[in-house]
């Protein structure tokens, strides 16, 4: 078995040629100014200018106002739109319908309960990505991109209408636990992939692309 994987927080040339060179079925920009990954829409396209069909953008947004969607679909035309905010059905399936961009919707797990919000967002979202909940403890958390996990035996055994990653927290020391437990298809990292907050390791990346394909 082989799990699909996303490299996100993708912000130089090394990182994105060690992410596409290895493998990554999808990198992710982050269009959120508080994150030390964040990307201008202008950056963004400069980078992925030259990316081949085997990698697809996905642009990673919180709570999108139109003017930031509008950029983004204008200058970069991702494959996929990550909406990693409080975007609720009705907003995603505005977001989807207006841009003609296929959505995917990360939901924030820390309990059983989290989990209850999928039935409603299946029939409007494209993929489904559960992460961690921003924890509490956190002086000013980030919406994600926290290299905090969450109980994976919350999804063991769990189908879900819609394709679907996992992230939060992964890195090369338990990835293969979490895809056990998990059975996820794809995965998400960012963190786990780093030497500091933002700063992409191209060897770490390689790593744990290897280790994704060797599952
Ligand atoms: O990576 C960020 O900076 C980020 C900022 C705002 C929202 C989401 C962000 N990243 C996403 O968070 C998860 C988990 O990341 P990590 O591996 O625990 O660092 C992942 O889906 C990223 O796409």
């Amino acid at each position: 078995m082989s799990v699909d994987a996303k490299i996100c927080g993708v912000s130089t040339p090394g990182a994105l040629a060690a992410a596409v060179s290895s493998g990554a079925r999808w990198v992710g920009l982050v269009f959120f100014p508080r994150s030390p990954r964040a990307v201008t829409v202008e950056q963004a396209a400069a980078l992925t200018e030259g990316l081949g069909p085997q990698t697809q953008s996905v642009a990673l947004l919180v709570d999108p106002e139109d003017a930031l969607l509008e950029q983004v679909a204008e200058r970069l035309r991702p494959d996929l739109l990550q909406l990693h905010g409080s975007e609720t059905v009705k907003r995603v399936a505005e977001i989807r319908g207006r841009w003609g961009i296929p959505v995917m919707k990360v939901i924030k797990v820390a309990r059983a309960e989290d989990l209850e919000p999928v039935a409603a967002f299946e029939p409007v979202a494209d993929r489904l990505l559960f992460d961690a909940k921003p924890p509490a403890s956190l002086a000013n958390p980030l919406p994600g991109g926290n290299a905090v996990s969450f109980d994976w035996r919350l999804l063991a055994g769990r189908r879900w209408g819609r394709p679907w990653m996992l992230s939060g927290g992964l890195t090369l020391d338990n990835l293969r636990e979490a895809v056990q437990i998990t059975a996820a298809p794809a995965v998400d990292v960012s963190s786990g992939v780093e030497d500091a907050p933002g700063q992409k390791s191209p060897e770490k990346i390689r790593e744990f692309l290897a280790l994704c394909h060797a599952l």
